[in-house]
């Protein structure tokens, strides 16, 4: 599996992003960013809901199933009154097509990878946000072939469904391509293996998350060391 974006520029609104040219592949990648960098922008062209105005996104999985990849946008919010099955069924059904139908089999197993086989019956309403914000991965990873985009997946959460959420990230990433924006520092200390930083409309960084802690000039992977390299980096580029 992997993503790969080759001069891509997307527009919204007055705002354009790019030309930005990367890669990701299994494993774990932070995308950071000021408010309004453009990271909710980058994920909607991977995923294919935004349109790129020049360049290219190309998802390559190894079993070249014809799908987006799995998407947990900001936002992400469900039927309360509904079970949790019914909507990932639902979510299936409107992923599948007569050649590649998506199996009660995939639901569970998008149930058991995030922890939640034991919530299966429940309606949304009744689950904590953590369980929720669960519920959004398990329907990012229905058919997305092994690509999954989140969203800022750790926001509004208390420390120990953050410290959950990020677990899971980091067990995600071991046989997916993850890419996840976030603000936290210790989100990216936590699970990222590779940081891409969006400033001023373009990518300011792209490296290991060893590289951007030795740019925060830290000896070793931290919160502190991960949150100084990010600062050093947008400075440097506001500065430019
Ligand atoms: N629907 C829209 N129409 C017009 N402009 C938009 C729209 N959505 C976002 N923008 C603009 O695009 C720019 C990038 O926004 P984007 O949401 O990608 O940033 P972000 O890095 O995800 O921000 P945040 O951290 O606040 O979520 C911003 O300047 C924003 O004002």
């Amino acid at each position: 599996m992997m993503v790969l974006l080759e001069d891509m520029v997307v527009r919204r609104g007055r705002f354009e992003l790019g030309p930005v040219s990367t890669r990701f592949d299994v494993g774990v990648t932070a995308l950071l960013g000021a408010n309004g960098a453009g990271k909710s922008t980058l994920m909607g062209a991977v995923v294919g809901v935004l349109a790129p105005t020049r360049g290219r996104v190309e998802i390559e999985r190894s079993g070249g199933r014809p799908m987006p990849p799995g998407y947990l946008p900001q936002d992400f919010d469900a039927p309360r009154r509904v079970r949790v099955t019914d909507y990932l069924r639902f979510v299936a059904w409107c992923r599948s097509s007569r050649r590649t139908p998506i199996t009660d089999h995939e639901i569970s197993e998008a149930l058991r990878a995030v922890g939640l086989e034991d919530r299966a019956g429940w309606r949304f309403g009744a689950l904590s946000g953590g369980m929720r914000r669960r519920v959004g991965v398990a329907q990012a990873l229905i058919g997305s072939a092994g690509v999954v985009v989140l969203d800022e997946p750790t926001v509004g959460l208390d420390p120990v469904q953050r410290t959950e959420l990020r677990e899971l990230i980091a067990t995600l990433g071991r046989e997916h391509a993850v890419l996840v924006s976030t603000h936290l520092a210790e989100d990216v200390a936590a699970v990222a293996e590779r940081v891409l930083i969006l400033a001023d409309g373009s990518d300011a960084f792209q490296g290991s998350v060893d590289e951007l802690a030795e740019r925060g000039g830290g000896t070793a992977v931290s919160s502190e060391s991960v949150e100084r390299g990010f600062l050093s980096v947008v400075r440097d580029r506001v500065s430019a």
